[in-house]
């Protein structure tokens, strides 16, 4: 499906427009919940992921069929200033290895009966590196919006996005310190495991990226400081919104490029949980600041859609828990 969007206004108009939730389906829902053969609460936090779907969906008993996972890849120009353990080539290389099946997201989505697809943006054309100026145009950066927005089935009854592109952790820890103010060392981690100088580089490059890039509107600070595979993440996580998918959030990554929508327009991603926090030092920071609780925390500091991918096993037991029980009244228990 093509974008509905040529410029960077005519993407923030649309994310002005974006759906509410349906507010009877998910009142339907609670009602439901309150009739199943359980105490009361005694699912903890399935109950409400069961209520948000059904919400999403408009439907007081779904199902969850369908989930998609797509992976964009995108290369970085500040990866020349030393900011990842890895050298920038591993991105194209890794999107081969997606394609042969090999990497933890093809796994991980096999198991959790996902549809996987892998979309490469530009990867022969690095952004420009943000330390210096912005990483990209205008052009750009709607391509790259565009490019995740068409990605979405819009069959697909849930949305995971994941990343690759070496250098991105510095990328995501610039958008966070951009729009939610601290010092740059409050947002940088180490990535795929930079030591102590490598960590020190990053934080230097993520202060000059920001002094560099003084506008801080978020879809400018996504163009200014991000990069095509997470302007593509935005893209899609904005598009599964407009289609009422809902999304399970990833990393530190996805974290960021949902960041820049949720600052650009009131419940914009309100369709979104946060799957897990990750071991990237600042993630736990950033979902606080999206007012989301993770579901999971297994240490996980891989991207690519791994952790969001591992609750959609989650999410799936609260659906089969949600729309499969029987009422106190269907199995004739007493109520208490
Ligand atoms: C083999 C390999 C597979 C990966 N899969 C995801 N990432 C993760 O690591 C990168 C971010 O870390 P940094 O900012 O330190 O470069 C991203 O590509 C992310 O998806 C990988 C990294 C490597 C090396
Ligand atoms: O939080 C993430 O998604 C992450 C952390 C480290 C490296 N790559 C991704």
């Amino acid at each position: 499906m093509t974008a509905p969007f040529s410029t960077l206004s005519d993407f923030r108009a649309q994310l002005q427009g974006l759906p509410r939730v349906d507010a009877a389906a998910e009142a339907a829902a609670r009602d439901r919940n309150g009739q199943l053969t359980k105490p009361p609460g005694a699912l903890g936090r399935l109950e409400d992921l069961a209520i948000w779907y059904a919400g999403w969906r408009g439907n007081a008993r779904p199902a969850l069929e369908r989930p998609q996972v797509i992976v964009f890849a995108g290369n970085h120009g500040v990866t020349a200033r030393g900011v990842s353990a890895f050298p920038a080539e591993v991105t194209v290389q890794m999107v081969a290895n997606f394609r042969a099946g090999g990497a933890a997201i093809n796994q991980l989505s096999k198991a959790f009966g996902a549809e996987m697809s892998v979309h490469e943006l530009d990867l022969d054309r690095p952004t420009a590196d943000f330390s210096v100026g912005p990483a990209m145009s205008e052009a750009e950066v709607v391509a790259a919006l565009a490019t995740g927005w068409a990605a979405v089935n819009p069959e697909a009854d849930l949305l995971v996005v994941g990343e690759m592109g070496i250098g991105n952790t510095t990328a995501a820890a610039a958008i966070a310190c951009a729009l939610f103010g601290g010092q740059p060392g409050e947002w940088t981690g180490r990535g795929t495991g930079v030591d102590d100088h490598g960590l020190s580089i990053k934080t230097q490059v993520v202060a000059e990226g920001l002094a560099a890039n003084p506008d801080r509107d978020p879809l400018e600070v996504l163009r200014c400081l991000g990069g095509r595979e997470i302007a593509a993440m935005a893209g899609a996580i904005a598009c599964a919104h407009a289609r009422r998918i809902p999304v399970i959030l990833d990393g530190f990554i996805c974290s960021a490029a949902a960041a820049t929508l949720a600052l650009s327009a009131e419940g914009a991603i309100d369709h979104c949980v946060a799957g897990h926090a990750s071991a990237e030092a600042a993630h736990r920071a950033l979902l606080s600041k999206l007012g989301k609780q993770p579901l999971l925390e297994l240490g996980l500091r891989l991207g690519e859609g791994s952790g969001a991918a591992l609750a959609i096993g989650v999410l799936k037991g609260a659906i089969a828990c949600h729309s499969g029980m029987a009422t106190f009244a269907e199995a004739g228990v007493s109520d208490s």
